[in-house]
């Protein structure tokens, strides 16, 4: 099934603002996680082996009776705003013409006094209080972890859907809860078949998560949509983010036509599939054969293989190889007349990989008529001014600085406390790509000899993966 991929977070109560009193009050005040009736049992607080049993409970609230000789649908009209509303809890149960109430809304005949209910000809002895059967199926997710995990420890607080997979990243504290979160998720959410969590023990030179199986089909296969195109791969072997939709969206947005994309760390194709679909021309690259193989698959899936070329390697050699072949030939074409963009998306070492740029095609006699457009990604850790912090970096790593070339410097995403994902758009010039601009930051760099086999090592991320989610 294909199904499109998100990042669902949990509802937090939040205080009421003084500006907004009346407003907030009015919002929140029917909210049933206020009324503890309608919350489930106190006695499944701390509950880790899910008993659905558990949560049934016997309430009392109060229920409209009305005559029979009246309109139904008239008076449950003008009682819209107080009818109790829960998970899969019909409050109009029209063979008995009864209607319930929310008890925080209506605890006497007076609270009812705005709709007007004698012009209906419905008078106080209408309302009675019943007793109602509450059940672990009347409660969302939210509402059912509020009531289970601890009260005084943070919430668990957002997930991911990958197609029919729920990814979570749990704190250490709510791990002796796994399997009952695991449990509820796939209970409550549609479509999810299978719920994991990120491991501890990571190996993710190729950006997967290790993830262990909390519940259901150990199936990992997966196909999402994204940016109007499919995407079908295997979750726990390649790299998949769905809240880089929209930077993914962003960069695709800024490419036309007749343009070309050199896509250094293509992972399973977001940036390079709906390239190639407006008809871009594109060279994909990624060094993970499960991500280069759901690349080529993807392309073809999408009917834009003629458009892409898929390469699986490291990307110092692709920078070295393909991508310089492919700028010497577009920045002395005369004829094209598109723009050449080059996307570096693997944050924790793309700005390493930067150093080859500077002098790349320094052996060439040439003019170049094109400045490529880079957007390398990286973390901002500390500090107030990310974007400065991640100018430095890009600087850093290119032996120069950027004020000439830089075209944006953008916020992406945040990735835990105090750390940012950014990218950095900044042009290549000639003088850079030629060799002449190189300055003794890069020299000492090399000197140091510290970015040659390093750079191109595969990256070892396991700080960021600790953090991000
Ligand atoms: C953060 S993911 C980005 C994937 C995709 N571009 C996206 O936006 O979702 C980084 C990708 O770089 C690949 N990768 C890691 N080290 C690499 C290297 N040295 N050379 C080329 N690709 C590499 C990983 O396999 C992974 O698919």
């Amino acid at each position: 099934m294909i199904s499109s991929t998100k990042t669902l977070t949990l509802s937090k109560p939040h205080l009421p603002q003084t500006t907004h009193l009346i407003f907030v009050r009015l919002r929140h005040y029917f909210k049933n996680m206020l009324c503890p009736d309608l919350n489930p049992p106190a006695t499944v607080r701390g509950m880790q082996q899910l008993d659905r049993a558990a949560f049934a409970k016997t309430i009392k609230v109060p229920h409209l009776l009305v005559p029979r000789d009246k309109n139904l649908n008239e008076v449950c009209r003008s009682v819209k705003k107080y009818l109790l509303k829960m998970e899969r809890y019909k409050p109009v149960i029209t063979e008995e013409y009864k209607i319930t109430l929310h008890p925080l809304a209506v605890q006497k005949w007076e609270d009812l006094a705005d709709v007007h209910l004698e012009k209906l000809d419905i008078g106080s002895e209408a309302l009675v209080w019943q007793e109602i059967q509450l059940s672990y199926e009347n409660w969302k997710y939210d509402e059912i972890f509020k009531a289970v995990l601890p009260a005084d420890k943070e919430a668990l607080s957002s997930f991911s859907k990958v197609g029919h997979i729920i990814h979570l990243n749990l704190k250490d504290h709510l791990l002796p809860y796994k399997e009952l979160i695991g449990e509820v998720i796939r209970d409550k959410i549609a479509d999810c078949r299978t719920v994991v969590n990120k491991s501890i023990s990571i190996d993710n030179t190729y950006r997967n998560f290790q993830m262990e199986l909390l519940c259901g089909e150990p199936n990992y296969q997966v196909s999402v949509k994204e940016n109007g195109c499919m995407f079908q791969f295997d979750f726990s072997k390649v790299y998949w983010n769905p809240r880089l939709s929209t930077e993914h969206e962003k960069i695709v947005k800024m490419l036309n036509k007749h343009d070309v994309l050199y896509d250094l760390y293509a992972g399973v194709g977001p940036f390079t599939v709906p390239a190639a679909r407006k008809g871009c021309k594109v060279l994909a690259n990624d060094l993970n054969p499960d991500s280069y193989q759901a690349l080529v698959a993807n392309c073809t899936l999408n009917k834009v293989a003629n458009n892409v070329t898929c390469h699986n390697k490291d990307a110092v050699d692709f920078i070295k190889q393909e991508v310089k072949d492919a700028l010497l030939a577009k920045c002395t074409e005369k004829e094209f007349d598109g723009e050449i963009h080059i996307t570096m998306n693997l944050p924790a070492m793309a700005v390493e990989h930067l150093v080859h740029f500077p002098g790349l095609l320094k052996d060439a006699d040439i003019v170049l008529h094109k400045k490529p457009l880079v957007h390398v990604y990286c973390f901002a850790k500390g500090g107030d001014d990310k974007k400065q912090i991640a100018r430095e970096l890009v600087e850093q790593w290119l032996g120069m600085e950027v004020d000439d070339k830089l075209k944006e410097i953008a916020f992406v995403r945040n990735v835990a406390p105090n750390k940012d994902m950014m990218r950095v758009s900044f042009y290549l010039t000639e003088d850079l790509l030629l060799g002449h601009s190189t300055n003794s930051k890069k020299r000492q760099l090399d000197e140091e000899q510290t970015l040659s086999e390093d750079a191109k090592r595969p990256c070892n991320l396991n700080e960021e993966n600790k953090t991000s989610s």
